[in-house]
């Protein structure tokens, strides 16, 4: 067994528990004040951070090394790359997980069938990685840029392939017309050691970073810019662990500026877990400016004195009204939908019986 620092020691009800805590290996993973509370409510295990989560199984970082490990049945929630969890050995000497620590923020996203999907947990800033080629998409952007508001994660726009096409100037410039000046919007090539200096804000010691976009606008290349994968940083994935997984799971990274970052796989489809707060959150500039309509319920379309129509984007003021409307239809749970169904089922089967009795 390698030798751990016994450096952590609670008052928890009059008894004093004691975690295996190494705090300067766990710092190197993102151990910030508010999860050392969080972890230090528990009294059992060893506590570790979620570095990548396969189908039955997960990857744990301690601020050393990686290992294997398995969810415990027991519980309830499976963990997301970037949970803190405690675990133990059991008598074959595997690692169990039996408790999640209760994440600060997580992101999110629902499936098809509206189950709630937990993407990453305990992130500071999520990179929206874009491509300034086909892939490039506003209305998707605003998409995500709603899922950070939701989960409380800052945003940073990272537009990648600028060097792949002639009109990356005009579309940088739409964006940043486009979208309230408070979002960064950072333009890289994601190969370049220039993206690290350009994303150093972010990537300072004990942050956590995870990194979003569709498949192939760089979220891969860029990891690789920013843990600087040719130089022996700490624990930075083996050079042989890397591919075996990294396109279907999410997987934690170290940085070399001491951040935490979270690679994702590229997400098709994207049903954003918010509710109607969440978008009139994401399109605050809607909202402030909606306060000078004339009519208090304006919807901006096509009522006079309206003071939104013209100042935003028209694009995005339509997927702003998009997004509303998803959302609202996402509120009615496949339950309600389904009740909604048949109760629309029984009153036409009513009707037409009505229609038939009236037949001469
Ligand atoms: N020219 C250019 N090529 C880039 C840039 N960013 C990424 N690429 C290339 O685009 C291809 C896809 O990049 P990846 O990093 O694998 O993309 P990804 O987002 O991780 O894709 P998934 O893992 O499928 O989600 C690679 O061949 C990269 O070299 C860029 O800024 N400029
Ligand atoms: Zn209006």
């Amino acid at each position: 067994m390698r030798q751990r620092t016994r450096a952590f020691a609670l008052r928890n009800r009059n008894t004093t528990i004691t975690i295996d805590f190494d705090i300067a290996a766990l710092r190197r993973i993102g151990l910030t004040h508010a999860i050392a509370a969080r972890l230090a409510i528990h009294d059992r295990g060893t506590p570790a951070r979620v570095a990548a989560v396969h189908r039955n199984a997960l990857v744990l970082h301690d601020g050393t090394q990686e290992f294997p490990a398995r969810p415990h049945p027991g519980l309830d929630t499976l963990p997301a790359v970037g949970d803190w969890v405690l675990f133990d050995h059991n008598d074959l000497g595997e690692a169990w997980v039996h408790t999640l620590v209760d994440p600060l923020n997580e992101l999110a996203r629902r499936d098809a069938d509206g189950a709630r999907q937990r993407l990453a947990a305990n992130v500071d800033t999520a990179l929206f990685v874009m491509g300034l080629d086909g892939d490039f998409n506003p209305r998707r952007l605003e998409r995500y840029l709603m899922v950070a508001r939701s989960a409380d994660v800052s945003p940073v726009v990272v537009l990648t392939k600028g060097d792949l096409v002639d009109d990356a100037d005009a579309k940088a410039a739409q964006l940043g017309a486009r979208l309230p000046p408070a979002i960064p919007i950072v333009r890289v090539h994601a190969q370049e050691a220039g993206a690290a200096a350009l994303l150093a804000p972010w990537t300072g010691a004990g942050q956590t970073l995870v990194l979003l976009g569709t498949s192939g606008v760089g979220k891969s290349t860029l990891t690789n810019t920013l843990t600087g994968a040719h130089q022996p940083t700490g624990g930075v994935r083996k050079g042989d662990d890397r591919g075996r997984h990294t396109t279907t799971s999410r997987s934690l990274h170290l940085c070399a500026g001491g951040a935490c970052v979270i690679d994702t796989p590229g997400l098709r489809s994207w049903q954003p877990d918010g509710d109607e707060d969440d978008v009139n959150a994401a399109f605050d500039d809607i909202e402030a400016l909606a306060a000078d309509c004339r009519f208090h319920d304006c919807k901006h379309d096509e009522e006079p004195g309206c003071a939104v129509r013209g100042a935003v984007d028209a694009d995005r003021l339509r997927n702003y009204h998009k997004l509303l409307r998803e959302v609202r239809h996402a509120a009615a749970t496949p339950l309600d939908r389904i009740a909604e169904r048949s109760k629309w089922k029984v009153l036409n089967r009513m009707a037409r019986a009505r229609a038939q009795a009236k037949r001469p």
